[in-house]
Order: C-alpha cells, then sequence, then structure tokens
C-alpha cells in the first residue's frame, strides 16, 4: 500500500517581497517534525537569533539567510535616507552582528564576504540601488545553493558501491548511513548528504532495487531523528533511525556499505568539521571497511584555513545535553561538554564530494586542485 502524498511544507527559507522592503521567511526547525512553522525575520536581530537557535541551521542554509539577513540590516539607514557612507556603515554593523551568531560554518561568513564585496565593486551606487543589489546577490547565492545541491547529488550517487547481491535477497538492499542532517532543511536544494542519498534512492527506484538510509539521531538536539528521517520518509525513502550508540553495532552486521555526511567548514588539507559524532562514525567506518563521504559544497572549503585543528568548534549551552527539551534528565549537580562540532581528519575520509566533482583521498594539494576554478 503506498501511503499517502506528505502534505506540503513551507521552504526551508524564502524572501517574500518584490524589492528589499520584504520578509525572510524560514521555517522554523526547532519545532519540527511536530510543527510545521513558519518563521517571519524582519530584521537581522531575528536572523540572528533564528541562526543562534537553530531556527534555522546547516551550513549553506545560514549562509543563504545570512545574506538576506544583510538586507534586513540596511533597512533603517534606507528609510533614513541617509548617505552611501550610513548605508555602508549600516552594512558592516549588520554583517559583524550576523558573523557573531554561530563560528563554525563557514558558509555564513563566506556569504557575508561575498554579499559586502559585491558592494564594494560598486560605490557610486545610490542606497536603494545598493540595497536592491543587495538582495540581487542574496538571491543569486540561494539560486546557486539550489543548483549545488542537485549537482553534489548526482555526483555523489556515482560514487556509491554496488548493490549487494542478490538485489531480490534479505541483504539486497543498499545501507547508507548518516549523521546529522545534511538535507533540504540544512541548504536552499535537496541537501548534501542527503541530496546523494535521494539521488541514490531515486535511481534504485528506477532500476527495480532497494536503498535503505540509516540515520543517527544525532544527540543532543536529534537533527536526524527529528530532521532527517521527517525528510526521508516524506519522500518514501526507508528509512531507520538508530541511537548514536548503536552505529558501531550496525556497521558490524555488515548492512551498511557506505556512510554520507555533511559538513560545517572543510580546511584546506582536507580535514572536515561536522556535527559531533561524525568523527568516531568515520573511525568506525575505517574500522569496518565501509567508505565514508563527506559532501559540502565548494562554499563550505575553507582555503584560508590549512587544517582541522584550526577549525573554530561552537561550545554550546549546558542545558542541551543536561535537559531533553523542559525535561532535566541529568541529576542536579551535573555539568556538561557541548562542543557542537567535531573533525574528521582527512585521511578516513574516502572521498570529499563537491558540485564539482569527488575529491577522492582527500590531501591539501589534491583540495587545491579542485578548488583551482571554484
Ligand atoms: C549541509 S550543512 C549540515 C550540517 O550542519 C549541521 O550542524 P547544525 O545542525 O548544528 O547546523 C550538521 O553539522 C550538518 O552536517
Amino acid at each position: 500500500m503506498t501511503s499517502p502524498p506528505a502534505p506540503t511544507a513551507p521552504p526551508t527559507l524564502r524572501w517574500i517581497g518584490e524589492g528589499p522592503n520584504g520578509t525572510l521567511e524560514l521555517l522554523d526547525q526547532t519545532l519540527l517534525p511536530g510543527e510545521v512553522v513558519a518563521l517571519a525575520c524582519r530584521t537581522d536581530d531575528d536572523v540572528f537569533a533564528a541562526i543562534r537557535r537553530l531556527s534555522v541551521r546547516g551550513a549553506p542554509a545560514i549562509g543563504v539567510s545570512a545574506a538576506y539577513g544583510l538586507v534586513l540590516g540596511v533597512r533603517d539607514a534606507l528609510a533614513a535616507g541617509g548617505s552611501r557612507a550610513d548605508f555602508d556603515a549600516a552594512l558592516h554593523a549588520s554583517a559583524e552582528k550576523l558573523a557573531a551568531s554561530r563560528p563554525t560554518a563557514v558558509n555564513l561568513f563566506w556569504a557575508l564576504a561575498r554579499c559586502r564585496r559585491v558592494l564594494s565593486l560598486e560605490p557610486d551606487l545610490a542606497p536603494q540601488d545598493a540595497a536592491e543589489r543587495l538582495l540581487a546577490e542574496a538571491r543569486t547565492i540561494e539560486e546557486e545553493d539550489r543548483a549545488m545541491c542537485a549537482a553534489i547529488g548526482r555526483n555523489g550517487a556515482d560514487l556509491l558501491p554496488d548493490f549487494p547481491e542478490p538485489i531480490d535477497g534479505p541483504g539486497g538492499e543498499l545501507g547508507l548511513l548518516t549523521h546529522c542532517n545534511a538535507g533540504g532543511l540544512a541548504t536552499a536544494g535537496d541537501g548534501t548528504a542527503l541530496s546523494v542519498l535521494f539521488e541514490a534512492h531515486r535511481r534504485a527506484t528506477a532500476a527495480g532495487k532497494r536503498v535503505r538510509v540509516y540515520a543517527d539521531e544525532t544527540r543532543p538536539l536529534l537533527q536526524g531523528a527529528r530532521l532527517t528521517a521527517w525528510e526521508l520518509t516524506r519522500r518514501g525513502v526507508p528509512t531507520t533511525v538508530l541511537c548514536d550508540s548503536a552505529a558501531a553495532s550496525l556497521l558490524a552486521t555488515g548492512r551498511v556499505h557506505a556512510v554520507v555526511t555533511g559538513a560545517d567548514r572543510v580546511a584546506a588539507n582536507g580535514d572536515a568539521a561536522n556535527k559531533i559524532g561524525t568523527f568516531p562514525l568515520a573511525v568506525m567506518a575505517q574500522r569496518f571497511g565501509v567508505p565514508f563521504y563527506i559532501a559540502a559544497p565548494t562554499s563550505t572549503f575553507d582555503r584560508d584555513l590549512p587544517r582541522g585543528a584550526d577549525i573554530p568548534i561552537e561550545q554550546r549551552d549546558a542545558d542541551e545535553v543536561l535537559n531533553y527539551g523542559a525535561l532535566r534528565t541529568a541529576a542536579d549537580g551535573a555539568e556538561a561538554y557541548n562542543p557542537a562540532f567535531d573533525v574528521t581528519p582527512a585521511d578516513l575520509i574516502a572521498a570529499l564530494i563537491t558540485e564539482r566533482g569527488v575529491i577522492e583521498s582527500p590531501t591539501a594539494d589534491a583540495v587545491a586542485e579542485h578548488l583551482k576554478t571554484a
């Protein structure tokens, strides 16, 4: 029996309004999957707060949202009818504010710098025209991200192992394991890691074969159980959620043929920062001879950062670990260790998958070559 089509949901993000005097609407991911609620951001403070509390999250989605946040951030200067210098001062202040929302996802800083660079090349634009140009750049970043997701999906699906034989046997499913959420909710398109998984499922279905995605629940905020499982099940992808601590046992069963995750920042040598729990997954994948792939657009690569140890790791509030929602789960008096990300060294990564292709056995030279024309 085919399940009824999932009810439509608003996109991860969208700009509402023809010109700069619009609103950034975000799907509030802190409420998913139970509630599908759109959040209206009318100021850059609203965008800062949404990024900070993970109403919008995921490196590419954070970057696109910050670009639109700049448009909201210059609105008062525009309304005040000041000079271009006043406009540029407001732009600088807004960029500084948004840059302080979260430290690890490099797309945030990449998008802010790109928008500011575009305007610096047109210093003679009047404030209204400069605001229009800013909005146009934010829209371009969003459209490019959507296209990058599709290309990453194709490039990653091409890389996946062959289906286990017999394809119609009990072990005939291609098992793919992922961590956290690197889906449409983390981007302006179909996601990075999840774009690979969606494409693999599409191709398998067309060929009469089967794919199953195993999704780590991803403590402490459960992006896997709440967001990845929501995205996959809505699209009919067979999905099994597991505790993060069960991943090693699952890999030992041989039911997983590849691990695919996203990234928040890739250093120049190919080391990659991603949600906490990714690094041990890569270690376990190597232990069981399962290829470990990271899918990320070139906008997530930080060419100025030589190695993963240099990536700033966000330390988040202790309550995220000590409580679950409003329920206190840890004993009173206990403290918490809550880094939001960890770093997987390049030598544990079989390939980095980007919109331009793949970087197999990533090294600093291979990454530099791949980014040469990006
Ligand atoms: C495609 S980027 C997704 C990336 O971002 C997530 O972190 P967070 O939910 O804290 O923004 C996680 O690291 C995902 O892999």
